[in-house]
Order: C-alpha cells, then sequence, then structure tokens
C-alpha cells in the first residue's frame, strides 16, 4: 500500500539539512549601486568538481505534473549541486530525502512559493523537478563535465503525494 506524503512549507530550517533556499531574505540584503538596487547576498553556492568541472546555466521548462502523483524515484548528483529558481512565479513542490546507507529515505514534499528557490546540495537526493498547475520557467544553476553526474534510485513501494 502506497504511503501518502504531507507537504510542509519550504522554510530555510526545514530545508537546511538538504540545500539552502533562495528567496529575498532580509538578512542577506545589502544595498549596492548607490541604493537603487537590494542585493540579496550568497544565498547559496554552486559547487562542481570532478575532471573538467564547470558551473552552467540553464533554463528548464517543466510541464505540470499530474496528481495524485506516484514518487517511485529519487536522483542524486555526485559531482555537482543544482539549484532550481522558478522565472513565472508560480508555486512549485520540492522533494528531497536523506540519504541511508546509500539510498534514499523517506522523501519529504515542501511547497515553495512563486518566488522561492532551492539549491540543492551535491549528493543530496530529490526527485527531479515537479511542476505545478501550468508549464513553468526554471533557472537552474548546475554542473557540466566528465563522468556521469546522474545516480537514480527506484523506491521498492512508491510514496504518493495526493494533491499539490
Ligand atoms: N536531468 C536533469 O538535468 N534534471 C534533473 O537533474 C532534475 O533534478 O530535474
Ligand atoms: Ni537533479
Amino acid at each position: 500500500m502506497a504511503e501518502i506524503l504531507k507537504i510542509q512549507p519550504l522554510t530555510r530550517d526545514a530545508f537546511a539539512p538538504f540545500g539552502e533556499v533562495i528567496e529575498t531574505d532580509p538578512s542577506a540584503m545589502r544595498y549596492i549601486n548607490g541604493g537603487t538596487t537590494e542585493r540579496y547576498h550568497a544565498l547559496a553556492e554552486a559547487e562542481a568538481t570532478g575532471e573538467d568541472a564547470r558551473v552552467i546555466i540553464n533554463i528548464f521548462r517543466g510541464s505540470p505534473r499530474t496528481f495524485p502523483y506516484a514518487v517511485d524515484m529519487m536522483e542524486r548528483h555526485p559531482f555537482g549541486s543544482q539549484s532550481f529558481s522558478p522565472i513565472d512565479n508560480r508555486p512549485w513542490l520540492v522533494v528531497v530525502a536523506e540519504d541511508e546507507g546509500g539510498r534514499p529515505g523517506r522523501p519529504k514534499v515542501f511547497r515553495a512559493g512563486g518566488r522561492q528557490g532551492v539549491n540543492y546540495r551535491r549528493n543530496v537526493w530529490h526527485h527531479p523537478l515537479m511542476t505545478v498547475g501550468a508549464v513553468s520557467d526554471f533557472l537552474v544553476v548546475d554542473r557540466l563535465g566528465k563522468g556521469v553526474n546522474l545516480v537514480e534510485y527506484s523506491y521498492e513501494t512508491p510514496f504518493v503525494i495526493e494533491a499539490p
């Protein structure tokens, strides 16, 4: 019997074991450009390791998932971090899991607001982009380089997200 996953709000503290939340956090703000610009400084760090590693900037155009949704797999990137920041100001879902002996544990689901992005630290288990409601663009910063930067794991029994 598939276990139903609860959805919790995305907060910096709740997400801290997995990475950073990319949002206009007042504690990170400093004025620049003669006071005309608010710089929300160093919200996260992009990491790229391994041979010929570079940090690249992409746009992912995600099609909305249909619900109830079966979370039957997770992935991680051994050579680099990966961040997603919504461009269309539409809420989306973030699914991560702690590592348990080299496998993802029970998924945790976070509801991200339309102005909240996340940075998955290197090797953090996560579900691929989970867009909600309509086709949505995301600015994605991740790693390019040699080697296979993707490890996937399939759960024996899927978990279910009933509704976003
Ligand atoms: N494949 C790819 O680049 N996307 C995934 O890594 C993802 O997390 O969406
Ligand atoms: Ni990924």
